[in-house]
């Protein structure tokens, strides 16, 4: 049977004392909203209720009101506030990543918590980076019992993950010894999600695994390896050099409150040392090339490569690689892109 559906009571009009009457529904009165932004909606919601999707637990919908009203927040747009109301898809989460008593966990965006609460109930020892201040007081008084977790009310896109990792990781090697390598489990803001993903997908030396919760056409286009399909793109060069990603299961919208136009889907990274990515001798003229390489999509390597070297050279780097020389950027494999690499970008 589908779940009933709950009502929003974010959106006009507003009657507290209908919500309390209804038998299905606890709202004790401080959970008023603080002040009026009803004027300015802030996201393309138009129905009156939240729809939760088939296992979203009454209880996890109205602690997140609670927690939001706690701090009179309404969720906003432009931070990617879209809240999960489903325990159980936190839960599966980390077990995608396998969080166990010992990992130490990067989350970024912890908002209300309830990721946090499973990454904590797991085991985990967590750094939460959030970038709106009260959802970063707000985790940070719900879990101020516990020494498991530090908060940093930064933006994660501009601080550096690698230096605070590194000393979060000293903090805790002082007082426990552990030598296995950190990992990540975010259900992330969507707009970000491509900054988040350059950013960590190098730092195979400090995460063995990240697991994302992604826009799911993000998602999907993330995963891709085969060739010639108009999905393959710089990205995914990028993502197979730092990593094997693997789809892990699919987050109907209903799942989200306020519900986003999208589903998601979660993927998991499981990071290259950097020992173990395809040998180039730079990686900044690698990836250089291969965004001169799409550049031109329909263009023919020997065309668009020509800012580096002759396009005859070019057409011998491709036949020592054992590609036609009319290769275009789409019918190169990772390998592929390494080899003519190495042949063509002089050290
Ligand atoms: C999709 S919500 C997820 C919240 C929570 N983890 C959950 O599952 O309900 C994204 C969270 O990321 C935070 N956020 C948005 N942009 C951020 C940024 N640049 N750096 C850190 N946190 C950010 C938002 O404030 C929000 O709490």
């Amino acid at each position: 049977m589908a779940a009933p559906p709950l009502p929003n009571p974010f959106l006009p009009p507003f009657s507290f004392t209908s919500y309390r009457q209804s038998p299905n529904l606890y709202f004790p009165a401080s959970t008023a909203i603080a002040g009026s932004r009803w004027a300015t909606p802030f996201v393309s919601c138009s129905a009156t209720t939240v729809r939760v999707g088939e296992g979203v637990n009454p209880d996890d919908y109205h602690s997140t009101l609670r927690a939001l009203n706690s701090k009179g927040r309404v969720p906003r747009k432009s931070l990617g506030q879209h809240y999960m109301l489903n325990s159980s898809i936190n839960e599966q989460l980390a077990a995608a990543a396998n969080v166990k008593e010992g990992d130490v966990v990067l989350e970024i965006g912890p908002g209300t918590g309830s990721l946090t609460n499973v990454l904590i109930n797991s085991g985990a020892t967590v750094l939460a980076v959030e970038k709106d201040s009260y959802m970063a007081a707000l985790v940070d008084e719900r879990f101020a019992n516990t020494n498991r977790l530090k908060v940093l009310n930064e933006d994660f896109v501009k601080c550096h993950v690698s230096s605070h990792m590194m000393s979060f990781l000293k903090s805790i090697e002082l007082s426990e010894a552990r030598s296995q390598p950190a990992k990540v489990v975010s259900n992330i803001p969507f707009n970000i999600s491509t900054d988040i993903i350059k950013q960590l997908l190098p730092m195979g030396d400090i995460f063995s695994e990240v697991v994302l919760l992604l826009q799911e056409e993000a998602a999907l286009r993330l995963v891709e390896t085969s060739l010639r399909r108009s999905e393959y793109r710089p990205i995914n060069v990028f993502v197979n050099f730092y990593s094997d990603p693997e789809l892990k299961f699919k987050v109907p919208r209903t799942n989200f409150f306020p519900q986003p136009n999208v589903d998601a889907a979660v993927v998991s990274f499981k990071l290259k040392q950097a020992a173990d990515c395809p040998a180039v001798s730079s990686t900044k003229s690698f990836f250089s090339m291969v965004n001169s390489a799409f550049n031109g999509k329909r263009k023919m390597l020997r065309k668009s490569l020509q800012h580096i070297c002759t396009s005859s050279e070019i057409e011998k780097a491709l036949e020592d690689s054992s590609l036609p020389p009319t290769s275009r950027p789409e019918e190169l494999s990772l390998d592929d892109f390494v080899r003519l690499h190495n042949l063509i970008v002089k050290q």
